[in-house]
């Protein structure tokens, strides 16, 4: 704290600025009401303020340029208006805090020290000169994250300026009073961080560009690689560094850079409900929020259904030792691997040779061009031009013979039934259309006329402009274009190649494979991942695990579809994406830059990927040197005693940090039968609830586990519970019961594990999905066994926890 004088002073300070806030407020409300008023106006009587007159050329011009200036006027006011309501919006952001840092910097040289006071915006004073607030994002507010007091450096445009930072201070201010003042040495206030972690956890995400961390600060400005890789403990605050970060750039580069050229993509839609708040609160639009599974499906179409993630895990976490599936745990591993990636090109250099496979098209029952004519057409082009501008040969190729066959197709039987049938308005319609070209004819008339004199010859027959033969030559032409343009569509969007086929051939067995492929070896229980593969293509849908391999082989054969616009793509919980998603991500974005943030230690999927291992595909993703690697250890979600109870679990897990938060170590209880672990957990509930924590979370293993335990929970009389499917569209507070899968990314004031036991928990392959839902507890964490426990915990020294019978 800060003796009475200080206190004063800043108190003083803060009164001055919320006033010339204030002020300023008031000054902007009319001028940005003026400005939209006078918006609203130019377009209610846009059409009265332009003299329409199209008489001749010279009024056509006059009214074409008398639009552009009134377009240009109106787009002009509505652009002041949106300027002012920015700062407006801005301004009443800062009113009720306006600030929460402040550096004394004294640049070598200068001889003066100037206190630099950082807010959420900046506020210049009127003069314009100087900042009473700089906003958190400019070059110099970085050194309030970056340095403790003493000598210290920013980096700018122009080059890094240098010198003392004499003091550094944190204030809380609510509502324009100072709560708290503290004056900080090393890092930024543990003690703020300290107030800010204890509080509850909220239905949102909450910004924390008061209390970023140093190592935070780098991921946030790292403005340089191409890709970014942040390899984080659970907790250790990615994704929040991650959507400060979007806020940095927007900011940096609000020249040229909009918040719909960032896509996020998240681990499942609730989660983008979770972080949708903390832009706007940091006065940004929000970026785009997808999942990669709306991409696949855009990608597939309506031809093939994927499954989605959840229900892929759902089956790896089912209980079975049965060889299907083995070999469909084997499938899983093998189709996100990079070895897989490699076949997959193989096949596509395989398949400029022989293979192709392709749809023939039918037209009336009958092969209008056959499947083997476009193979023998497509093999005839030259071999050294790859698939992808073969195929774009070849669909060029069918767009022309259609045309010749539809022009022979005009004198078909079915078209003179189809003729009969017409009735009188189509024969106008198409007289009418006739006597639209007359000009035509009269010119031909004319022409014939010319050309008879010339040549001393006879006229053609007059029939030559018969208008009851032309008449029907168009009516036949129109008839056979109208059933021809569905055949010209699926031309057009490639439809004539069987990629489906394609993908099943690649599975037609072990020696088929690895000539097509290139490879030398398959995994074990091929013949068994071949057969499952095919029989669900067979049933026009697609494990997960074969989405992007398909689309992948689909953009070889068919050409890369790309997205320019995007400039920065964030993955957020990368581990859980396979070499093959990053591979299609990179192709699909070519101009983003790529963020990507995860823990390994998270990894509850089959295909995960390792972030940062010495040969991580993700690395050679653009290559060491456009890659950076920024690695968080310190977990700030939890308390001291909950991280150090889950960060044993993992073989790896004791470089995890715990940031200095006490609470309760967690707590154990081992029941006779899981309706007494219910009974425990609803009396559990209360007390919490009683004790002031407003979320809580049940977390069990699977979807299935997680409508038990709901059920078993309300049938013990648990008030305001809520059970959350992969359906459920947004997060709400409360008591949630959900599966561990769906709890990703998200943190709750209590934990509460359903059933910790062997039963449920005893695979080595679980271990990942045990410390990733006990690591959601950021107060709380209780777990309860019905039986043995599971042999993670029996492992834990019994210092870690405490123990109920
Ligand atoms: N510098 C910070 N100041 C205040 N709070 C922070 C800071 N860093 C992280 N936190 C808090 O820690 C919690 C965890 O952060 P976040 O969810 O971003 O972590 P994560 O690394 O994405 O976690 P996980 O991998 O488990 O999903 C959040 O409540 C966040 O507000």
């Amino acid at each position: 704290m800060i003796n009475e004088q200080d206190w004063n002073q800043e108190q003083a300070r803060l009164d001055e600025v919320t006033e010339k806030l204030r002020a300023r407020i008031a000054e902007l409300e009319p001028e940005a009401d003026g400005l939209r008023n006078q918006a609203g106006d130019l377009r209610k009587r846009f059409w009265e303020e332009v003299t329409v007159n199209t008489a001749t050329d010279e009024d056509f011009e006059e009214t074409f340029y008398s639009i552009k200036q009134q377009e240009a006027l109106l787009s002009e006011r509505e652009r002041s208006y949106r300027l002012r309501f920015q700062q407006w919006k801005g301004l009443n952001r800062l009113l009720p805090s306006p600030y929460f840092g402040r550096i004394d910097f004294s640049e070598d040289g200068l001889g003066f020290s100037e206190q630099v006071y950082i807010g959420v915006s900046s506020f210049v004073e009127s003069d314009g000169l100087q900042f009473l607030v700089y906003d958190w994002r400019t070059p110099i507010a970085s050194m309030y994250y970056d340095h403790s007091p003493g000598p210290a450096f920013y980096d700018t445009p122009g080059g890094l300026v240098s010198g003392t930072m004499e003091l550094k201070r944190q204030y809380q201010i609510r509502d324009g009073r100072l709560l708290n003042v503290f004056d900080t040495s090393l890092t930024i206030g543990d003690e703020l961080l300290q107030q800010v972690l204890g509080h509850g956890a909220d239905a949102q995400m909450k910004t924390i560009v008061a209390t970023i961390q140093k190592e935070q600060n780098a991921i946030i400005r790292d403005d340089k690689s191409r890709m970014l890789i942040v390899q984080g403990a659970a907790g250790s605050g990615k994704t929040s560094a991650a959507l400060q970060r979007v806020a940095y750039l927007l900011y940096k580069h609000r020249e040229r850079l909009k918040a719909d050229q960032i896509v996020l993509f998240s681990p499942n839609p609730m989660f983008n409900s979770y972080v949708s708040t903390v832009l706007p609160e940091l006065g940004e639009e929000n970026m785009q929020q997808t999942t990669f599974q709306e991409y696949l499906e855009i990608g597939l179409g309506a031809g093939l259904r994927p499954e989605d993630p959840f229900d892929q895990i759902e089956y790896v976490l089912s209980d079975s030792s049965s060889r299907a599936y083995e070999a469909r745990l084997k499938g899983i591993a093998y189709k996100a691997s990079a070895a897989f990636l490699h076949a997959l090109r193989g096949y596509a250099g395989w398949l400029g040779r022989s293979g192709m496979r392709f749809l023939g098209i039918r037209f009336r029952d009958r092969d209008l061009i056959p499947a083997e004519r476009m193979e023998a057409q497509f093999y005839a082009y030259d071999a050294a031009i790859n698939v992808a501008n073969r195929i774009a040969m070849l669909q060029e190729w069918l767009l022309k013979e259609l045309s010749v066959l539809e022009r022979e197709e005009r004198e078909a039987l079915w078209v003179q039934d189809e003729l009969d049938y017409l009735d009188k308005d189509d024969y106008a319609a198409a007289f009418r259309e006739l006597h639209q070209d007359r000009g035509v004819f009269d010119f031909a008339e004319r022409y014939e006329q010319v050309q008879e004199r010339l040549q001393g010859r006879s006229r053609r027959d007059e029939s030559d402009f018969d208008y009851a033969e032309r008449e029907e030559a168009l009516l036949r032409k129109q008839v056979v274009q109208e059933q021809f343009k569905p055949l010209r569509r699926s031309v057009k969007r490639l439809r004539f190649i069987d990629t489906t086929g394609l993908y099943a051939q690649l599975f037609g067995g072990r020696e088929a494979y690895l000539a097509m492929s290139g490879e030398t070896k398959v995994p074990a229980l091929w013949d068994d991942i071949c057969e499952q593969t095919r029989e669900k293509l067979g049933k026009l849908e697609l494990f997960y695990e074969d989405a992007t391999p398909y689309l992948y082989l689909k953009e070889l054969v068919e050409g890369v579809r790309t997205n320019t616009e995007i400039r920065h793509v964030f993955v957020d919980e990368g581990q859980d994406y396979s070499v093959f998603q990053y591979e299609f991500l990179k192709r699909l974005f070519p101009r983003a830059r790529m963020t990507v943030l995860g823990d390994f230690g998270q990894a509850i999927f089959t295909q995960a990927t390792e972030l940062h291992g010495a040969d991580s595909p993700l690395i050679r993703l653009y290559g060491e040197s456009d890659t950076s690697l920024i690695r968080l250890v310190r977990s700030y979600r939890s308390t001291r005693e909950i991280v150090a109870f889950a960060r044993e679990l993992l073989p790896d897990g004791r470089e995890i940090v715990p940031f200095e938060r006490s609470g309760p170590k967690p707590r154990l209880a081992k029941t006779a039968s899981r309706q007494q672990s219910a009974a425990r957990m609803a009396a559990d509930v209360a007390a919490l609830r009683d004790e002031g924590y407003a979320s809580i979370a049940v977390i069990a293993k699977t979807a299935a586990e997680s409508a038990e335990a709901y059920e078993a929970l309300r049938a013990q009389g648990c008030p305001s519970l809520r059970l959350v499917t992969k359906e459920t569209p947004t997060f709400e507070k409360g008591t949630l019961v959900l599966p561990a899968y769906l709890a990703k990314g998200v943190e709750f004031d209590a934990v509460l594990i359903y059933d910790a036991s062997e039963a449920t928990y005893g695979r080595e392959s679980e271990r990942k999905l045990f410390y990733t839902a006990c690591t959601r507890a950021m107060h709380r964490l209780l777990l309860y066994a019905a039986g043995e426990w599971t042999p993670f915990v029996r492992a834990l020294d019994t210092s870690l926890y405490d123990e109920r019978s």
